[in-house]
């Protein structure tokens, strides 16, 4: 009688929004990870978390402190089990100004190319709208951004701002951003645990002095660099998307480094623009927690790898911390010898 011994099996429970499952729970992903002992099995977020599972490692994006306070629950009973990513450490992402700030405290060496953010204002009440102690020293045009960044379509309403008495019109609580011509790209750099990849996307076209003095009020949009077009004006656009030169690989991998430590993130994703005035100058605009990473090439690959990872890493470090019910995941499976 020979003794087959199959290797453990990992569960990877995941609590998703119904679009974002939809869009990130694709076959092929789900096939890749099973293949290699992972099975990515929905967490039902209507009923107790620590009813569930068992799991090996969570991941998550959902909104609200009920969801906090489940995340809370499964982890005291199962304090082995990785929580991707922790909740207070997303909460940062869910405001424009805390979002940035971790930019600005960045370590990073920066001798060729520099990193910063734009100048920016946070405006509480429609009074600092046209109070000139606020946003007198904003050069024009800026971009108002809805201080919240909550997932909701309200939240990636956004205006570009040409003249100040335009800004009288506009909802506070939001984050007045300039805005820096940047040649219409965007660099949208994708995290996920230390693997870092960077795709170029479509952005606003730059704003010249005769266009900003002929423009008038403002121009709303919203997610500008999800948006695909079938008008044919706009073909040549994306031919000449891939023109622009990448930044360098090694520094967006260091800055990708610095914001992961600072805000104890493993996936997420931001966005980066190069100022045309001063060709080696980024600037961070934006960052999204857990991101449509299907859109990423390769994107079953990169995630698979990271779960392993998570969950073998995890095993080595506390292989007697399993989730409840772990222990007969070890399966052996006895093959007969028949005659
Ligand atoms: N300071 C800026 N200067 C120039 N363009 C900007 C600036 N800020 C934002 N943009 C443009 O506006 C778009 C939307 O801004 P931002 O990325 O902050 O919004 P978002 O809704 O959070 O985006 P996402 O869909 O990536 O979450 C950017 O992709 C870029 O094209
Ligand atoms: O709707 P919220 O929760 O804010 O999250 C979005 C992010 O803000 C976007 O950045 C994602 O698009 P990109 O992956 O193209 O950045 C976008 O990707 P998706 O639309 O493919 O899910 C979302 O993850
Ligand atoms: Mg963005
Ligand atoms: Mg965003």
């Amino acid at each position: 009688m020979a003794e087959i011994i199959t290797p453990r099996r990992f569960v990877v429970g995941y609590a998703l929004a119904p679009k974002k499952q939809q869009s990130f729970i694709q076959p092929s992903l789900v096939g890749l990870a099973r293949e290699r002992g992972i099975d990515l099995v929905a967490i039902d977020a209507s009923r107790r978390l620590a009813d569930q599972g068992p799991f090996d490692c969570v991941i998550h994006k959902l909104y609200g402190e009920d969801w906090k306070a489940q995340l809370e629950d499964f982890e005291a009973r199962n304090p082995s089990v990785p929580i991707v990513d922790p909740p207070l450490a997303i909460e940062r992402l869910h405001n424009r100004i805390s979002m940035l700030q971790v930019v600005s405290e960045l370590e990073i060496p920066q001798v060729r190319e520099t990193i910063g953010i734009p100048s920016q204002v946070v405006i509480y009440d429609s009074g600092a709208l046209s109070n000139s102690g606020v946003v007198g020293a904003l050069h024009f045009p800026v971009i108002a951004k809805p201080l919240v960044a909550d997932g909701s379509a309200k939240s990636h309403k956004m205006s570009l701002v040409f003249h100040r008495d335009a800004l009288l019109k506009l909802k506070p609580p939001l984050v007045l951003q300039e805005f820096v011509n940047h040649g219409g790209v965007i660099f949208k750099v994708y995290v996920v645990g230390d693997y870092v990849q960077c795709v170029k996307r479509k952005s606003l076209p730059d704003v010249s002095e005769e266009k900003l003095e002929c423009s008038e009020g403002s121009v709303t949009f919203s997610q500008v660099s999800n948006m695909t077009t079938q008008d044919p004006t706009e073909v040549e656009y994306y031919m000449h998307l891939n023109e622009p030169e990448m930044p360098p690989l090694s520094f967006l991998t260091e800055i990708a480094r610095g914001l992961r430590q600072a805000m104890g993130l493993r996936l997420f994703n931001f966005d980066v623009i190069r100022d045309v005035k001063i060709g080696n100058r980024y600037l961070v605009i934006d960052i999204n927690y857990f991101p449509g990473y299907a859109k990423m090439p390769s994107y079953e690959k990169i995630l698979t790898d990271f779960f392993w990872n998570i969950v073998y890493e995890n095993k080595e470090q506390d292989p007697g911390g399993l989730a409840v019910g772990d222990n007969d995941k070890e399966s052996k499976v006895l093959v007969g010898n028949h005659r």
